[in-house]
């Protein structure tokens, strides 16, 4: 049985733990972690299955496989703690990968224990098209997310810019560029286009639009991708979780259906 450890309990995390606790994610919750200890320990007292607070070395060694849903900055420390341990991980905090030494790292300690690296698809749909056209060429892909302003405030592009998105009062595109550099300046706002750039055409051919649209209540994302197979549109319109208005539901609710998959033979989608 998956012995399952996640580290970072907030908005993917808690969701992911209560999923495991609940059963329907046929697994054990074995121990959880977050640098708000004290909040990680509170939570933990509320679910059946009370698992065990633990910091990084002790939680990848009491589990089996392990969860990130922390920050792009964690994926390092996590990744290979885990994988050096012959853990198999799921990452959360995809803009990370974006950093080819550590991709590259990570794949080879996955290689070398037999391990996995599982990526979610997120908030988005359609990775699993991009994914089958890949195998043959593909011209072009796009991204477009809009968010509600709380969905967008204080990502470093918007503080380095200085742009009061209060003041903005109609749709508004604020970044198109390449998902190497969006990553980084919004990166509590589109792991997705990681997700997309890494079973696509790579993070400096995949262009992201980030549009602050205080019109919208919900994070819609757009893929459009155009190649040798024809042409893709997909659209998702998430409702934001109630714990951090920049995640969508639908992101904790692939981690899961992720985990589901990993623990369980029947695997379904490319
Ligand atoms: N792949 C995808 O489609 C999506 C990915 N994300 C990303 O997933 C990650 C988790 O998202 P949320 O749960 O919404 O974030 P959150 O901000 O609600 O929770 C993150 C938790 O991790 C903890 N944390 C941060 N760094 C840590 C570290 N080094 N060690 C231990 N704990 C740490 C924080 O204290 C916090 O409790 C974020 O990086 C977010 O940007 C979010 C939405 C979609
Ligand atoms: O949850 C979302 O809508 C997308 C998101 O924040 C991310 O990819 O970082």
């Amino acid at each position: 049985m998956f012995r399952i450890g996640i580290v970072g309990t907030g908005a993917i995390g808690k969701e992911i733990a209560r999923a495991i606790d609940s059963g329907i994610v046929p697994a054990k919750l074995e121990a959880i972690w977050d640098r708000d200890e004290e909040e990680a320990k509170s939570f933990a007292a509320t679910l059946k299955s009370k698992p065990k607070v633990l910091p990084l070395k002790e939680l990848v060694e009491e589990s089996n496989f392990v969860v990130e849903a922390a920050s792009q900055a964690a994926v390092k420390e996590v990744g290979i703690a885990a994988l050096g341990a012959g853990r198999s991980v799921m990452i959360m905090s995809v803009g990370a990968l974006a950093d080819k030494e550590l991709l590259e790292r990570l794949r080879s300690l996955a290689k070398n224990c037999h391990c996995s690296i599982y990526v979610p698809s997120g908030a988005v749909c359609g990775l699993d098209g991009v994914k089958s056209a890949s195998i043959a060429r593909i011209d072009t892909v796009t991204i477009t997310t809009r968010k509600p302003r709380e969905g967008l405030r204080g990502a470093p592009f918007i503080v380095k810019n200085n742009i009061d998105i209060d003041k903005i009062t109609e749709p508004t595109t604020i970044y198109t560029g390449p998902a190497s550099v969006a990553i980084k300046e919004f990166p509590a706002n589109v792991n997705v286009a990681a997700s997309l750039s890494l079973v696509g055409i790579g993070f400096d051919r995949t262009i992201v639009n980030v549009v602050v649209d205080p019109t919208i209540k919900r994070n819609i994302h757009e893929i459009e991708v155009k190649g040798e197979f024809g042409e893709l549109k997909t659209h998702v319109e998430n409702v934001p979780s109630g714990f951090n208005p920049k995640t969508s539901y639908l992101a904790a609710l692939s981690a899961i259906a992720t985990l589901k998959q990993v623990c369980e033979p029947l695997k379904i989608g490319t």
